[in-house]
């Protein structure tokens, strides 16, 4: 069996191949180490033989998990490295090393599966935007906010928007203004998400004309899905793209 895991900023996205590596034996999204271990230990018949992963947090963080799996599973992990250049796709960043591992890998899965011109869109904590051109040149991209910094910028900014995460699901089945606290500011958030995705759309087909796919991706995708009926949900386009930069031999 191989253990993914996509460590974010918030979260870590983990999941389980069986070992003929087709089947999903289990998946996940916890906010902590240990939470990830707890959840593992409760898999039935877990037997890992190896581990990848990417992370974007601090080199002490990932080390640390690493250490806590060596550990817990003797497993050998190998983690997800910086390139300039990798499967057809060419890193755009002036120092390719800082461009974040979830998107170089997003990218990667995202060229990989359209096999042409793509604009990888990933709503996390922030929302990320990369253009990679037929050829496989990264021409770059965009990082903004994502709901959950959004929202929670106005409630720690203001004195009077408090509310929780129930009424906020329930403000997001309509975009008509908002009557109430809850409603204006998760429907505000959502339609600056939607202006951020149109203009991207806008931009790619300046570039490519229809000639292009997009991908969504992140937590927080299907908040645009509808406005992009066209697009490719991939919720595990990371993963997609670990395997190709972790392979297992
Ligand atoms: N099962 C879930 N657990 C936690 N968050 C979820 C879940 N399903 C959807 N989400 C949403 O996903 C968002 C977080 O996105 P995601 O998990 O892709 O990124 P992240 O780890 O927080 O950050 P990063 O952008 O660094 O990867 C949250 O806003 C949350 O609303
Ligand atoms: C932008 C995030 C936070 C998205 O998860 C991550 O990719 C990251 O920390 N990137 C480093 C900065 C950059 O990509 O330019
Ligand atoms: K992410």
């Amino acid at each position: 069996m191989i253990l993914e895991l996509d460590c974010g900023n918030s979260f870590i996205k983990w999941r389980v191949l069986d070992a003929d590596v087709r089947r999903v034996a289990g998946e996940g999204v916890v906010d902590s180490d240990l939470a990830l271990l707890e959840s593992l230990k409760a898999l039935k018949g877990l037997a890992l033989k190896f581990c990848r992963l990417v992370s974007v947090r601090t080199p002490e963080e990932t080390h640390a998990l690493i250490a806590l799996l060596t550990q817990a599973f003797g497993v050998s992990v190998a983690c997800a490295a910086p390139a300039r250049e990798m499967s057809g796709v060419r890193n755009g960043y002036e120092e390719f090393e800082r461009l974040g591992l979830d998107r170089w890998l997003a990218m990667l899965g995202g060229f990989h599966l359209a096999s042409g011109a793509c604009l990888v869109l990933d709503f996390g904590t922030a929302v990320t935007a990369d253009f990679i051109a037929g050829d496989g040149e990264h021409l770059g991209g965009f990082i903004c906010p994502g709901m959950p910094l959004m929202r929670n910028q106005l409630r720690t900014h203001t004195r009077r928007i408090r509310y929780g995460d129930v009424a906020a699901e329930r403000a997001l089945e309509s975009l008509i203004p908002g009557r109430t606290t809850v409603e204006a500011v998760e429907r505000g958030c959502s339609l600056m998400l939607r202006g951020f995705v149109l203009t991207q759309l806008e931009m790619a087909r300046s570039y490519w004309g229809d000639d292009f796919t997009v991908f969504l991706t992140g937590g927080d995708a299907d908040l645009v899905s509808g406005i992009v009926p066209e697009a490719r949900v991939v919720p595990d386009l990371v993963f997609v793209g670990l395997a190709m930069a972790c392979p297992l031999s």
